[in-house]
């Protein structure tokens, strides 16, 4: 799969999709990207000198550099992480060191729209060691001869600079019409939710489980794979579960997973007990890339399996908000829902039991619709 040239050939295909009378109505563009999917770029032309590594690959043969450089139980030390994957990287490669340049995907998909090479956002740059609260690489990154590829950084929905010309003209968008910092995934789908209180959360239940509870506190513990993106003032505590929705399609095509939903009792606790992983490896809230999926014994009745496997991934949900609470987060007081598996009443119903709290689907789902949210906070300080 040559990733890149898809990811490219979607923007396009989006800008396309832009109905013709609204083009010139659009003041700003921002995109999210799935957070820790990292590029490594020529610093001068853009084009990517190294495969993508993707946000769920793990870097294992660089976590002891990693490790003897960083702070103990940081963000940067896990895997998966951006720096791992730069590491890594950094180890293998032998010719393109001096022109190569750290991007994420978000980063170099905005590239291609404003066209000044370099610029991440505070959000993205998390996992690659960036500190948002001193805004500024640390000294122990700055320290490290890879440190010459990572990227400037700023706030997420701060305007770059204006649409390209050559795309501006080719799809008929207004000269005026500016280019935002972007975020991660799951951010973009917390924005979305618009909720605003400390102790509202939001759930992201796509491919993956991610979660995400704004709080006063920041807490970041990589032994837990819990880490804190900064959310202007405040902190969005969390992380990421392999679990989730992929797991899911393994089994069931989303036609099955409505029909077979609308059988659930709800209120009925399900006997199984899962951890549903499409492969070897859990990231939050247990951090162990050994850990081995558990999706047997299989009951004959497909609707009390797709059950079992509703409720365990509820069951880590729950996990994952109980150890934010002891690690000191703020309390959670509600959860809203994005991604794919919002739609899903039942399950909704079964993690309101299983969790405690009240659990609804966000107004908006769409983690797009969160970057739409940057991109007009952008356009309103561009033109103060
Ligand atoms: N009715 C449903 N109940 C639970 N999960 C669903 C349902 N319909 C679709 N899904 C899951 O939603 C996921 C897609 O959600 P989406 O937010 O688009 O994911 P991504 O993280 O890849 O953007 C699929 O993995 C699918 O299994
Ligand atoms: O698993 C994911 C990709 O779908 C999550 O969205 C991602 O890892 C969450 O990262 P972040 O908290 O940095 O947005």
């Amino acid at each position: 799969m040559d990733w890149v040239r898809s990811w490219r050939a979607a923007l396009f295909s989006l800008l396309e999709d832009v109905p013709v009378h609204l083009r010139p109505l659009v003041a700003s563009i921002s995109i999210d990207g799935t957070s820790a999917t990292t590029l490594i770029v020529d610093r001068n032309t853009g084009e990517p000198l190294w495969r993508p590594f993707l946000y769920n690959e793990s870097c294992p043969d660089a976590l002891p550099t990693v490790k003897s450089v960083a702070p103990a139980n940081h963000t940067v030390c896990s895997g998966s992480s951006t720096l791992c994957k730069l590491v890594s990287w950094w180890n293998i490669e032998e010719s393109n060191k001096k022109s190569a340049l750290l991007l994420h995907q978000a980063d170099w998909l905005l590239w291609l729209l404003h066209g000044k090479l370099g610029v991440s956002d505070y959000n993205n740059a998390l996992k690659v060691g960036y500190d948002p609260a001193s805004d500024s690489y640390p000294p122990w990154l700055h320290s490290q001869p890879y440190s010459q590829l990572l990227p400037s950084v700023i706030a997420p929905g701060t305007s770059i600079g204006n649409l390209k010309e050559d795309i501006r003209t080719q799809f008929g968008f207004h000269e005026d019409c500016i280019v935002c910092a972007g975020t991660t995934d799951s951010i973009a789908a917390f924005l979305a939710a618009r909720a605003t209180q400390p102790g509202k959360a939001v759930t992201s239940l796509g491919s993956t489980l991610a979660i995400k509870l704004l709080s006063t506190t920041r807490i970041d513990d990589a032994r837990f794979g819990v880490y804190s993106h900064r959310l202007d003032d405040k902190w969005l505590v969390g992380g990421a579960s392999n679990t989730g929705g992929a797991v899911l399609k393994q089994f069931f095509t989303d036609e099955q997973l409505q029909k077979l939903s609308e059988q659930i009792n709800p209120m009925e606790a399900s006997p199984l007990d899962y951890y549903p992983l499409k492969a070897v490896g859990e990231r939050f809230p247990v951090a162990d890339p050994n850990l081995v999926p558990r999706l047997h014994p299989r009951p004959e009745s497909d609707v009390e399996y797709l059950h079992g496997i509703l409720e365990s991934i509820a069951h880590i949900e729950a996990t994952a908000y109980n150890l934010l609470k002891d690690l000191g987060a703020t309390q959670v007081e509600e959860v809203f829902t994005a991604g794919g598996g919002a739609k899903n009443e039942k399950w909704t119903k079964i993690r309101e039991r299983v969790l405690g709290l009240p659990v609804s689907r966000a107004k908006q789902t769409e983690a797009a619709y969160g970057a739409a949210l940057l991109a007009l906070k952008g356009a309103q300080h561009h033109s103060c």
